[in-house]
């Protein structure tokens, strides 16, 4: 590893308040059981990049910091912010539930054999306390959002496949007899939200969307 690198991702360690063990964990990390830990420090497979990231943020009890490096087109998305042409389902997921920083660039030949992508690190900080907010159900709703990121969320709610999601989903839980195209029509024109593309939204937009469809009993997942 370059020592420019190495001195600062040590610097990131020595400004961690925590007690520092070394912890080493022999297997598929995403398999394994992962111990108790403060920090780490990954240099990551980068075919399961964000399998990886979702491991570490659901992990209980929460860490303190992850340096990791990435592909840097991964981090690129995971960084990004609403408005920009990456903001992406990832983005969004990630940042729930982390504060995420891009560090540096690693250039290829700073690697021997130089690799075919280029690298980046990131620094992840878990959101401490973790939104109380169901992974899976905020997902459901950026995999419908961020579905047709340059459409409308009116437009995107009114395709046939979300609705026919989401009316099973109801339906598991209700009697009522409305039309679901009617009850889900009326209730996205009823949010500040209507006009608005995914490519803009913030976490707290998404956060807000989703608890005007909790409130009416509609769930994503
Ligand atoms: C340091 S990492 C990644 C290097 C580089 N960033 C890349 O993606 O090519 C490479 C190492 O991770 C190991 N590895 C790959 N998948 C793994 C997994 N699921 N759990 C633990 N180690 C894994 C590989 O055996 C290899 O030794």
């Amino acid at each position: 590893m370059d020592p420019r690198m190495a001195a600062e991702l040590t610097k990131q360690v020595q400004a961690t308040p925590s007690q520092k063990r070394l912890q080493i964990v022999v297997g598929d990390f995403v398999k394994a059981e992962l111990p108790y830990f403060d920090v780490c420090i990954f240099n990551t497979p980068y075919k399961i990049s964000s399998t990886i990231v979702f491991c570490l943020l659901s992990h209980r009890p929460l860490f303190h910091i992850a340096i990791l490096m990435f592909q840097q087109e991964f981090t690129r998305h995971l960084v990004a912010q609403p408005g920009s042409s990456l903001w992406s389902r990832l983005s969004a997921n990630v940042q729930l539930y982390a504060k995420v920083d891009h560090i540096r660039d690693v250039k290829r030949n700073n690697f021997r054999p130089a690799p075919q992508v280029k690298s980046s690190v990131v620094r992840l900080v878990p959101r401490d306390p973790p939104p109380p907010v169901k992974f899976e159900e905020f997902d459901g709703l950026t995999r419908v959002i961020f579905s047709c990121k340059n459409k409308t969320v009116w437009a995107t709610f009114l395709h046939a496949g979300v609705i026919s999601m989401l009316e099973n989903n109801w339906r598991t839980v209700t009697d009522n007899a409305v039309d679901f195209k009617d009850y889900i029509s009326e209730l996205t024109e009823s949010t500040d939200f209507t006009e608005q593309h995914a490519v803009k939204m913030s976490v707290n937009d998404l956060l807000k969307l989703m608890l005007v469809f909790h409130d009416k009993g509609i769930h994503f997942a």
